[in-house]
């Protein structure tokens, strides 16, 4: 099965490719189909120009969904696929150690079995009919992607209730699912302040409010029969976007689409297990297949993907225990210097590789990319060799596949210490965060609220425990290779003395 296949997908938002234009008012949506809706509050998003702007301050409880850890719903939603075509499974629904809700076998299941057939009627896709097929017309008609498209799904299905084909489903999805969608401006800045997750979650919930906002000015507005802001609102669109981030599944074998597939969504991630979902020809369903054997009672698990701790932080709201995810990883920041006199010529040949003079690359404990080795040599680089500055910005960018092992003998020694030095500098910010973690500001007075930061800041502790961990490998890798350079070079030095004294 290819890699991709195996993965929940977690890429940013696309953004429109191309703009949302000619939008004329449908006639013919009965006011009885809005009147049938759930009204949702908009009162509680935050749009002032603070420093929490672009995020959502109070979190608003979502009138569709339950608590991440209800079986009371989870069983509804059993019955339910049942009667529409479920085959039995050898699996069931439970409370588990590892996320809460999950599957465990209910039978012996041997390793090599094909397990779930969850067919293609069953699953959520963006050619699902919905309850509103006007809704779904006009945006079909404005050529908006899968991720907006299937999120204004979830939230116009959800807003019908009972009549939607997907309420038993809906009403089995977490109210407020985890992710770093979730975490307010101030959360992310106290506790991650030393993780460059912290960018990517505010990447993350920029792109996710542009999308909105882009819907809302362009089709929600000119719609409001067929989008009601009561329902169609940031709110709405957080908890949508958190359930496709956690949820949601690519299907290569169905050319790649996108799906959300009830029941196979229950299954919970294990980084000791290499097996995806996917749809199967043969027998017509969405199946995995296991790569160990399971007892009765024994929790089942699939792969979301090769992803860094980090990275399911950000789209699952889990962090894996530490040292357990071979995948993973942590990103360095590296910048050129403002002072260097080629500064302006490096970030231009950096730009034009699609670079900055700031760049993120993810460093393993197995090593670092090539790439960021490239961006060291062009950053330690003097005025001399300006002119390999293009094939550097070239290789750091991977783009390019000449030059993949490219090296400088001469500026080796700078470039190790370069990164050495940012790699120094990241490991004092999470020495400091981890310190001062057991010495953070509880609000006694409100136990939610404690429990809230107790919670994010045991995640944030446990992230930066593991990417801290990382990069001590590699500062002492890069201090052995430098120690073991200037024991070379002292070695040459002695040896070039010797033959002088020898001469003379
Ligand atoms: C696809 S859902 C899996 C089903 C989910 N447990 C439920 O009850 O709805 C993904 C969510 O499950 C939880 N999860 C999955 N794997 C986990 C793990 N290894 N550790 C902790 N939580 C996990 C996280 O909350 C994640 O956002």
């Amino acid at each position: 099965m290819a890699e991709t296949s195996r993965t929940f997908y977690s890429t940013l938002i696309p953004n429109f490719s191309k703009p949302i234009s000619s939008i004329r008012r449908t006639t013919g949506v009965s006011p009885a189909t809005v009147l049938k809706r759930n009204s949702v509050s908009c009162s509680s998003i935050s749009t002032s120009t603070s420093k929490d702007s672009n995020i959502i301050t109070t979190n608003k409880k979502i009138p569709w969904g339950c608590d991440v850890d209800s079986l009371e719903n989870a069983s509804l939603l059993q019955s339910w696929l049942t009667e529409s075509g479920l085959p039995e499974q050898r699996m069931g629904i439970q409370r588990v150690d590892v996320g809460e809700r999950g599957l465990v076998a209910l039978k012996n299941i041997r390793k090599g079995e094909k397990l779930l057939f969850v067919p293609p009627s069953l699953v959520i896709s963006a050619d699902s009919e919905w309850s509103c097929p006007e809704a779904g017309q006009v945006l079909k008609r404005n050529s908006v992607p899968d991720w907006p498209l299937l999120a204004t799904y979830l939230i116009s299905e959800a807003s019908y209730m009972k009549s939607s084909r997907w309420s038993n489903y809906i009403s089995a999805l977490p109210r407020q699912p985890y992710s770093l969608l979730y975490w307010t401006r101030s959360e992310l800045d106290t506790y991650l302040v030393a993780s460059q997750i912290r960018e990517r979650a505010i990447e993350r919930i920029n792109n996710v409010t542009g999308t909105y906002e882009d819907l809302r000015l362009r089709i929600f507005s000119k719609y409001p029969d067929l989008f009601p802001e009561e329902v169609f609102n940031m709110e709405t669109f957080k908890w949508s976007f958190g359930i496709l981030f956690s949820r949601l599944v690519r299907l290569p074998s169905l050319d790649g689409r996108n799906a959300l597939v009830p029941w196979a969504d229950m299954l919970n991630h294990s980084c000791d297990v290499e097996t995806f979902l996917d749809y199967d020809k043969s027998t017509k369903g969405i199946v995995f297949t296991t790569d160990r054997s399971y007892q009765p009672g024994e929790q089942v698990f699939i792969s979301y993907g090769r992803k860094s701790n980090g990275e399911l932080l950000l789209s699952y709201g889990f962090v894996p225990r530490e040292g357990t995810n071979p995948s993973d990883s942590v990103e360095l920041l590296l910048s050129l210097d403002k002072s260097d006199e080629c500064y302006g010529e490096k970030t231009e040949a950096l730009r034009r590789h699609g670079l900055s003079a700031f760049q993120r690359f993810p460093v393993q404990i197995t090593g670092w990319p090539l790439e960021l080795m490239a961006y060291a040599y062009l950053a330690v680089s003097p005025p001399s060799m300006s002119g390999q500055f293009e094939e550097m910005a070239a290789a750091a960018s991977n783009k390019t596949t000449s030059k993949k092992d490219m090296r400088y003998p001469e500026i080796e020694e700078q470039a190790l210490q370069y990164i050495l030095d940012s790699c120094e500098s990241s490991i004092s910010k999470y020495t400091k965060f981890l310190q001062g973690s057991g010495s953070l500001d509880l609000d006694v007075t409100s136990p939610k609220q404690i429990n809230r930061k107790l919670f994010l800041k045991q995640l944030a502790i446990d992230l930066c425990t593991s990417e801290r961990r990382i990069l001590f490998r590699s500062q002492y890798i890069l201090r052995r290779k430098l120690r073991d350079m200037k024991s070379g070079e002292l070695r040459g030095l002695k040896i070039l003395n010797g033959f002088l004294k020898f001469f003379n």
